[in-house]
């Protein structure tokens, strides 16, 4: 797996987001790219558009910012072929995903002209390769980086600086998966891609189990009586919290974004009396010295992912498959005992059950003319079931349950990841 990291991709991801979410600062906490369900109450706006448009047209993100980006990106291709024939390459007019990009644009006759990018040009492009790019939240070095090769081997692994922006950066074509963290052994649910699974519209189409070994890190020559400080992300501070404590150190425990970029952090401020909780990756890549290993609290700990995609899988039935859905109600407790028993009386196991509460974020539910209302839900139910959409018993389960709620939507259908895994070291 290739690590893209922003300077080396020529494209700041990072940035290239940022810009666009700073120039839609109306609303600077919406996503760019909302949900179609979801009734934006600041905007009193109903977006009923597809996963890139916008039909009410606010400034979360209306089809003419997609378009700029899609823009920005072409532009900076232009922009990096022209360096590349300034400084001794061909004198010919290049071409951007087989669009000419000619300097002089009055020497081109007519029926040479650029044409307008299309969303086939933007992926795959040429100007990433035949690689699948892959988007995960942190540095490289992260564990997020290591799923991401575990789930696409030969990816191109883009990092992003939030869970939002690897959700954005596959709807806006810059990466073509994402892969996200969802669910650890010891610290349980990550709550916050549950909630932007729902606010966005991608499909799960895989998951990945990642064990995670977790080391002490500091930069070479600090010993442990020096510290007094440990940063980390803070799932994998909940998972060395034992083992902190049993190690004798007095250090106070600090949440930075992800593991890796608290080794990273250590090294470029040279911070001798703090160490980081990450990967042995990680300190081969920053140049820190492995001062524990094997630090979580237990052998087996284990991190689920999601692989994300802008379409869903076709659900089969030849190999174990995993349905997740997510649905609401509003007619009393007894419904989640009819929707559990929708699946206990066809014998699908459920793997994992997760509620999040949604007071404040109404839905818009359709009907079958087609006319929207907002709905109010107190909670919003996840649930996997071991079975495939293929299947018909899990077919006449969600029929059942469609029944019993008033909001049901299936986040995707995928082989389950059955790869024995032990706890030894991955990295
Ligand atoms: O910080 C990282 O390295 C990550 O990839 C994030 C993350 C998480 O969000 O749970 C992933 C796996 C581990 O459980 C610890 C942290």
């Amino acid at each position: 797996m290739q690590s893209l990291t922003p300077s080396s991709s020529g494209i700041n991801l990072k940035s290239l987001i940022r810009t666009k979410i700073r120039s839609n600062r109306v609303n600077p906490i919406q996503p760019v790219i909302t949900c179609v369900y979801r009734f934006d109450a600041a905007n009193a706006a109903v977006n009923t558009g597809t996963a890139n448009t916008n039909s009410a047209g606010h400034a979360g993100g209306s089809r003419a910012d997609w378009q700029s980006s899609c823009a920005i990106l072409a532009s900076k291709v232009v922009s990096q072929q022209q360096n590349a024939e300034k400084s001794g390459g061909a004198g010919n007019i290049t071409a951007v995903n087989g669009h000419k990009a000619a300097i002089d644009l009055d020497l081109v006759p007519i029926d040479n002209q650029p044409k307008p990018l299309t969303i086939t040009d933007l992926s795959p492009a040429p100007m990433h390769g035949a690689q699948l790019r892959v988007a995960y939240q942190g540095v490289p070095g992260a564990y997020s980086e290591a799923a991401a090769g575990k789930a696409y081997p030969k990816c191109e692994a883009i990092p992003c600086d939030q869970f939002e922006v690897a959700f954005q950066a596959v709807e806006l074509w810059i990466a073509d998966r994402a892969v996200l963290p969802v669910e650890n052994s010891l610290g349980g649910s990550i709550h916050r891609n549950y909630d932007l699974l729902l606010r966005h519209r991608l499909h799960i189409v895989g998951e990945v189990q990642l064990p995670v070994h977790h080391c002490l890190l500091a930069l070479p020559g600090v010993r442990k009586e020096y510290l007094n400080r440990v940063i980390s992300h803070p799932q994998a501070l909940a998972q060395c919290e034992l083992t902190l404590t049993k190690l004798g150190l007095n250090v106070t425990r600090e949440a930075v974004d992800d593991t890796a970029g608290a080794a990273e952090y250590i090294a470029s401020h040279n911070l001798r009396d703090t160490a980081a909780i990450a990967s042995a990756r990680a300190a081969d890549l920053y140049g820190l010295q492995i001062l524990a290993e094997g630090i979580q609290d237990d052998s087996s700990n284990v991190t689920r992912f999601v692989m994300l995609a802008r379409e869903p899988i076709i659900p089969r039935t030849d190999r174990p498959f995993k349905t997740s859905i997510v649905f609401a109600h509003d007619k009393g407790t007894s419904v989640l005992f009819k929707v559990l028993s929708a699946f206990a009386f066809r014998n699908i196991s459920l793997t994992k059950i997760e509620s999040r509460p949604h007071r404040n974020r109404p839905i818009r539910l359709v009907d079958d003319a087609n006319v929207g209302t907002a709905k109010h839900f107190e909670y919003m139910f996840y649930v996997d079931f071991e079975a495939s959409m293929a299947d018909v018993r899990a077919q006449n389960a969600l029929a059942e349950v469609q029944e019993f709620t008033s909001f049901l939507r299936v986040l995707g259908s995928y082989p389950m990841d059955m790869t024995p895994w032990c706890p030894s070291r991955e990295d």
